[in-house]
C-alpha cells in the first residue's frame, strides 16, 4: 500500500516523484546556518493546485467551473466535485461541521490509538494504553524489566524515572505522540505482509464512524448498495511528514469507495494516474474536506508531498478556536503543528 519507489535514480525521473519533490518542505539554507534563525521553509509555487474551496465559493455564486471540473449535488453541506479523466474521484469540500471536526480530531488522539487497534509504535513498545494522557500529563515510557524474559513498557510521572545509568531506557510520552504516524481501526492492516490480517484481536469500526462513513460514500457508490465499513487507517502528520505515491489495493471489491477525511492543517493531495508516469493533480485538503476514491479512481497512484503547518496556510483558526472553548490547550497546541486523516474502507 504505502510502498514508496525504491530511492534510484529511475524514480526521481517519474512524473509523480518530480511533483513530490515540487511540492515537499523544504527549509531556507540561511536560516539552516543560522542558529538564532527560526527555521523558514522555502516558498512553493501553488499556482497549479486547484483550490475546491475557492471553486466551490465561486460556483456557489453563480460562476463557471474550471475546465476539466463538473460539479453535482450530494445531499451534503456543498455540492461535490469530479474531475474529467478521473472517473470514480471525488471531492467535497468542507463536508464535515467544525464539530464533526473535532469530535474526530479527538477520538483519532485519544481512543483510536488504543489496543487493540495497533500503531506504529507496537512493533517496538508492544501495545501501549493511554498515550495522549501520558503525553498532557508529561509521563515517560520506560522499560520495566521486572520479568526478566518478557520486559514491558510503562508509563511513569518523571519523577519516577529512574536515574541514567541503571541501565533505564525511557522515552517522553510527548515524543511518542509526535511520533505517532498509524492507527488502524477494525480489521487490522499488517504492514509488513501488506495485507489484512484477520487473526488480529480487533474492535468493529465505532458505530457513529461507521454511520457517517455510509452516509459520506452514498454518492460513490453503486446504486442500490450500502458502503460496509470494515477497516480504517488514521495517519499522523507532523510538519515535513509526507505520505508517499501508492495504490490502496488490498480490498477485494474496488467498486467501493474509500472514504478519506482530512483534520487540522492544509495540505497537498496528488492525484496521479494508473502509472507513475501520468502528470500527477495537486489539489488543497482542509479540515474538514472529504475525497472519495472508486472504481478506476482506486487504480489512481495519490499521495500527500506537503502539510503546512504555518499560521497563515494551515487554516485551522476556527479549529483552534473550537478547541479553546471548550479549554482544551493541549489538543489545540497538537492541532497547530498537525494533520489527520481517516481513511475509511470496505475491505471484503
Ligand atoms: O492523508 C491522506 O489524505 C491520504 C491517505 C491515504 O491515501 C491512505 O492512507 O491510503
Ligand atoms: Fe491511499
Amino acid at each position: 500500500m504505502y510502498g514508496a519507489e525504491k530511492p534510484s535514480g529511475d524514480s526521481e525521473r517519474t512524473a509523480f516523484r518530480r511533483a513530490e519533490k515540487k511540492y515537499k518542505l523544504y527549509y531556507d539554507d540561511r536560516s539552516l546556518k543560522s542558529s538564532r534563525k527560526k527555521k523558514q521553509a522555502k516558498p512553493v509555487d501553488v499556482s497549479d493546485v486547484i483550490d475546491f474551496k475557492a471553486i466551490a465559493a465561486a460556483h456557489e455564486r453563480g460562476g463557471e467551473l474550471p475546465v476539466g471540473v463538473a460539479a453535482a449535488p450530494c445531499g451534503f453541506r456543498r455540492p461535490m466535485f469530479c474531475l474529467e479523466g478521473r472517473p470514480g474521484f471525488y471531492f467535497i469540500p468542507g463536508a464535515l461541521s467544525l464539530e464533526e471536526q473535532c469530535q474526530w480530531m479527538r477520538e483519532s488522539l485519544l481512543s483510536f490509538p488504543q489496543p487493540p487497534n495497533r500503531t506504529n509504535h507496537n512493533a517496538i513498545y508492544g501495545p501501549l494504553q493511554d498515550l495522549f494522557a501520558a503525553a498532557k500529563e508529561r509521563k515517560v515510557l520506560v522499560k520495566d524489566e521486572s520479568d526478566g524474559d518478557h520486559p514491558t513498557w510503562k508509563f511513569v510521572d518523571e519523577a519516577e524515572v529512574p536515574l541514567r545509568g541503571n541501565g533505564c531506557t525511557s522515552c517522553p510520552a510527548s515524543a511518542l505522540l509526535r511520533k505517532l504516524r498509524w492507527s488502524t481501526l477494525g480489521l487490522q492492516f499488517d504492514w509488513s505482509q501488506r495485507n489484512y490480517d484477520v487473526s488480529l484481536p480487533h474492535n468493529k469500526i465505532p458505530d457513529a464512524l461507521c454511520q457517517l462513513a455510509k452516509r459520506l460514500a452514498t454518492p460513490a457508490m453503486p446504486q442500490g448498495e450500502e458502503f460496509r465499513p470494515e477497516a480504517a487507517i488514521v495517519n499522523y502528520f507532523a510538519s515535513g511528514d509526507t505520505l508517499g505515491g501508492h495504490l490502496d489495493d488490498m480490498e477485494a471489491d474496488w467498486s467501493k469507495p474509500i472514504v478519506s477525511m482530512s483534520l487540522g492543517c492544509k495540505a497537498i493531495f496528488l492525484l496521479g494516474g494508473k502509472t507513475r508516469q501520468d502528470d500527477p493533480i495537486a489539489m488543497f485538503l482542509r479540515s474538514g474536506d472529504v475525497l472519495l476514491m472508486a472504481g478506476e479512481a482506486r487504480e489512481c497512484f495519490h499521495g500527500v508531498p506537503r502539510i503546512f503547518t504555518d499560521e497563515d496556510s494551515a487554516e485551522i483558526t476556527p479549529l483552534e478556536l473550537h478547541f479553546s472553548n471548550q479549554d482544551d490547550c493541549f489538543l489545540q497546541e497538537y492541532l497547530r503543528s498537525s494533520r489527520i486523516n481517516i481513511n475509511i474502507r470496505q475491505v471484503f
